[in-house]
């Protein structure tokens, strides 16, 4: 349960662009959201504009504005705000929908390539938070920067024939609140971005671990060892989102003290502090608009201080996300063989890690039982993982019925081979939802079928509910044993001509293994049956053996 060290390998303008190439898409929804949150913008200044004129003109005599184009402006502004809120939000909201489709795809197709080593409580967080924390990038930033250029020309257009010199005052302070001090908060909150993010995903790990092994911590009496771990990745992530409140508020302050400042700048010119006075009425217009103008640019700065979570969010999502860009993503459609054929083949997971493979070339011709045997770590699910086109090979080639794995896609490979994995996954489901995964043509004969022949079909039909009994997360309510036996019913289920099992008897009691294997000698029927084990029982009808070690892969005695 160590802390997540974390240094994404993405640069953030890569990452950036990575991320808005996802949304273009919703570049013409994301567009009109824009023009829809400036219009509420511009009819919120003119509202300004307009009041502080009739105020002054009303206070003076002067009957400056009359009330309807008041009564107009301030409708327009709650409804287009309204409009602009829902749009922009909405918008923004399809976009996320894009990007954790995006995310995922990428994620499901290199699942196993790299993924044994990503936690997945970090996972989760670059999924959901990660994610999420995007939303800032069109709704605090983009919208806000349209907008400030927008009150920015307003203030300029009115202000300038008034006062040319009070009109640089307020340009200069209005871009110092849009630009100048983002960018400065940006320095400032850069670091506690990152740390929030990584913090973040610690903690969920953390708890992930605690939730998932609360057995052993129980049954090791570690829950104070445990605990107190998880409070020092609580409190380093609360340390963090202080520091990043702290800078939040102080940005919030000085944001606040220049639209103050410009403020006193309009009311030193009403009274002609230096200069002679504005009009009233015009003065007075001014001050309201300058007023809205600094209240519209006001949140840029805050945004500046989270532009580090965001930049982390999007290098962590863009990085995670690209690892399966590695994999060759084929086209052809799945050919009619099954012979496959290894030509001298290496592998390794990550180039800074050893060697698994090297120059293996081997046959498993179509309809032969296969044992690949080997010690634990020698290379056997890396085979396996070669094979499901979950990962690829360093050099050399892997062919299925005679056509390079690289050009098949990936669908195509597993219509052709159904995978047992040595740690299966049971959904928290029914029992019959977990048996049709990915299948919805199977009938309830033969999932019984399958269910006998991993000998679990007797149990079954013992339980209440049948096959609609729910067997809990990770398939909890069933004891290792027989969680083992359903996931191998619905691999047994799957329709493909190759079968690869690895290490299928794990958890069953002898018997029930010997049980097993004599009734896959019988269901295999004319299927290629690849077998990866320790050591064979001697129950199996194998064809050929061959043993996995020191990177090679030699034919052993069946
Ligand atoms: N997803 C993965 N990412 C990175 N490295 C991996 C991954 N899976 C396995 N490895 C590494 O590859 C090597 C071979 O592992 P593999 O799981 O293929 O061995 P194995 O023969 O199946 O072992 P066992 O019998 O214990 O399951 C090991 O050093 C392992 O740490």
């Amino acid at each position: 349960m160590s802390r997540v060290q974390h240094t994404p390998l993405v640069d953030q303008r890569t990452a950036f662009a990575q991320i808005f190439g996802v949304w273009r898409p919703c570049m013409p929804r994301l567009a009109i959201g824009i023009v829809l949150s400036l219009l509420a913008l511009l009819a919120g200044l003119e509202l300004m504009w307009t009041a502080g004129l009739r105020l002054a003109g009303m206070a003076i005599g002067l009957w400056a504005v009359a009330s309807i184009v008041l009564r107009l402006l301030g409708a327009g502004r709650v409804a287009g705000r309204y409009i602009e809120r829902l749009f922009t939000h909405d918008a923004m909201f399809r976009a996320l929908a894009d990007l954790r489709v995006w995310f995922f795809r990428r994620l499901a197709a290199g699942s196993a390539a790299g993924l044994g080593f990503r936690r997945s409580g970090d996972l989760l967080s670059r999924l959901v938070s990660d994610v999420e924390t995007l939303d800032g990038l069109y709704l605090r930033v983009v919208v806000p920067l349209c907008g400030a250029a927008v009150a920015l020309a307003l203030l300029l257009r009115a202000a300038l024939p008034l006062a040319p010199g009070l009109a640089v005052v307020l340009a200069v302070l209005l871009l110092m609140a849009a630009i100048a001090l983002p960018l400065v908060a940006l320095r400032i909150g850069r670091h506690e971005g990152g740390s929030i993010a990584v913090a973040q995903a610690a903690l969920r790990n953390g708890l992930i671990d605690l939730t998932a092994g609360l057995r052993e911590i129980r049954a090791f009496e570690a829950e104070a060892g445990v605990a107190s771990r998880i409070d020092v990745l609580d409190e380093s992530l609360s340390r963090a989102q202080g520091q990043l409140a702290r800078k939040l508020a102080l940005a919030g302050a000085v944001s606040f003290l220049t639209g103050q400042a410009a403020i006193v700048a309009v009311l030193a010119a009403l009274v002609g502090v230096g200069m002679t006075p504005l009009h009233p009425a015009a003065g007075c217009g001014l001050l309201f608009l300058t007023i809205a103008a600094f209240e519209a640019s006001s949140g840029l700065t805050r945004a500046g201080v989270l532009a580090g979570t965001m930049g982390m969010a999007a290098r962590r999502v863009v990085e995670s996300a690209d690892q399966p860009a590695t994999l060759d993503r084929g086209t052809r459609p799945a050919p009619s063989g099954t012979d496959i054929a290894l030509r001298n083949v290496s592998f390794r997971w990550s180039p800074d890690r050893p060697m698994v493979l090297r120059n293996v070339t081997l046959d498993i011709p179509s309809g032969s039982r296969v044992a690949i045997l080997g010690p634990s770590g020698a290379g056997k699910s890396s085979l396996a993982a070669l094979l499901l086109k979950v990962a690829v090979p360093e050099e050399g080639d892997i062919l299925l019925g005679s056509e390079p794995l690289s050009t098949l896609r990936d669908d195509a490979v597993r219509s052709r081979i159904a995978w047992l994995s040595q740690a299966t996954h049971l959904f928290d489901d029914t029992l019959r939802a977990n048996l049709t995964l990915g299948r919805r043509d199977v009938t309830d004969d033969m999932l019984w079928r399958a269910l006998d022949q991993a000998a679990i079909g007797d149990l079954v039909r013992g339980l209440p509910d049948g096959l609609e009994t729910w067997i809990g997360e990770g398939g909890t309510r069933l004891s290792g044993g027989q969680g083992r036996r359903v996931a191998l019913a619905r691999t047994l289920l799957a329709d493909a001509p190759i079968l690869l099992l690895d290490e299928p008897t794990t958890g069953l009691d002898a018997q029930t293994a010997a049980d097993f294997f004599s009734t896959l000698n019988d269901v295999a029927g004319d299927r290629t049956v690849i077998m990866i084990a320790h050591r064979l029982t001697g129950v199996e009808r194998i064809d050929r053996v061959w043993r996995v070690a020191d990177g090679q892969v030699m034919p052993a005695m069946a």
